[in-house]
């Protein structure tokens, strides 16, 4: 069986300027070397600018989000075309400040994922459970409920025993909180959604599908976090906004 390759995603969420993406990109680019996958999430009107400044580094970059829609009446939304034609591979989905803040449904955001992947772009499709679900007892149930429509939608889209797909766990109690899963908690969750991936999918695309973790990663606890077993990496909100964090979080993941 193939080793997943570890993959680490800075999530800029809405922050971000001319001058600072530049500072930023070009204060880790030198990190980034074989044996990891990085990538960049940015907003929109920043993509043009990202797609040059990444140029020739090994880093990829993506949006933050990607209608379902292929084109018409849907103001504010940006196609997967559109994308493509600025270079972009790769498109978050279902994050939960888009499931939170603009009531996207997890039907929704598996449309969103097929989208992608119906255009070629890799989704990295984020799944995670609040703090009075957890403390319910509902994490199993949520991300079952989370998952089953993305893999109903998208699992015309494995061929030869994998797909172009990313799921990111990231628990909403530990989104921008500083309140970081411990690492045992995270593999336990991972190791659920891969046994839910291998249910549905079989064993060979459970284990060739990569499950990112996000939730107040940092330098000092990236590498007990990767280093579980179904941890293939991270999606990192905050540290991704500074070259120096973001840099210790990929030499972490090199490791
Ligand atoms: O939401 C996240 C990445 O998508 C995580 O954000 P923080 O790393 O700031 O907690």
């Amino acid at each position: 069986m193939s080793k997943r390759t570890k993959f680490v995603a800075g999530n800029w969420k809405m922050n971000g300027s001319l001058a600072a993406n530049q500072a930023l990109i070009e204060g880790f680019a030198s990190e980034v070397q074989s044996g990891v996958d990085v990538s960049v999430f940015c907003p929109f009107p920043y993509l043009a600018q990202v797609a040059g400044l990444v140029k020739g580094t090994g880093i990829s970059f993506g949006s933050q989000d990607v209608s379902a829609k292929a084109s018409g009446a849907y103001t504010g939304e940006v196609s997967v075309s559109m994308l493509k034609e600025f270079g972009v591979t790769q498109t978050l989905v279902g994050h939960s400040e888009r499931r939170s803040f603009h009531a996207e449904s997890s039907e929704a955001v598996a449309l969103k994922a097929v989208a992608a992947l119906e255009g070629g772009l890799m989704p990295i499709v984020c799944v995670g459970e609040t703090l009075a679900e957890r403390e319910s007892g509902l994490v199993e149930s949520v991300l079952a409920a989370q998952l089953d429509p993305v893999v109903e939608h998208c699992s015309r889209f494995v061929s030869n025993d994998t797909w172009n797909l990313v799921i990111a766990y990231e628990p909403v109690w530990a989104i921008g909180t500083g309140v970081t899963a411990s690492p045992e908690q995270a593999q336990a969750v991972h190791a659920m959604i891969r046994a839910r991936l291998k249910a549905m999918l079989g064993e060979v695309v459970a284990q060739s599908t990569r499950i990112l973790y996000g939730g107040s990663v940092k330098p000092g606890n990236a590498a007990e976090i990767f280093a579980k077993e179904d941890i293939d990496g991270g999606l990192i909100g905050g540290a991704a906004l500074s070259s120096s964090d973001f840099s210790g979080i990929i030499r972490a993941a090199r490791g």
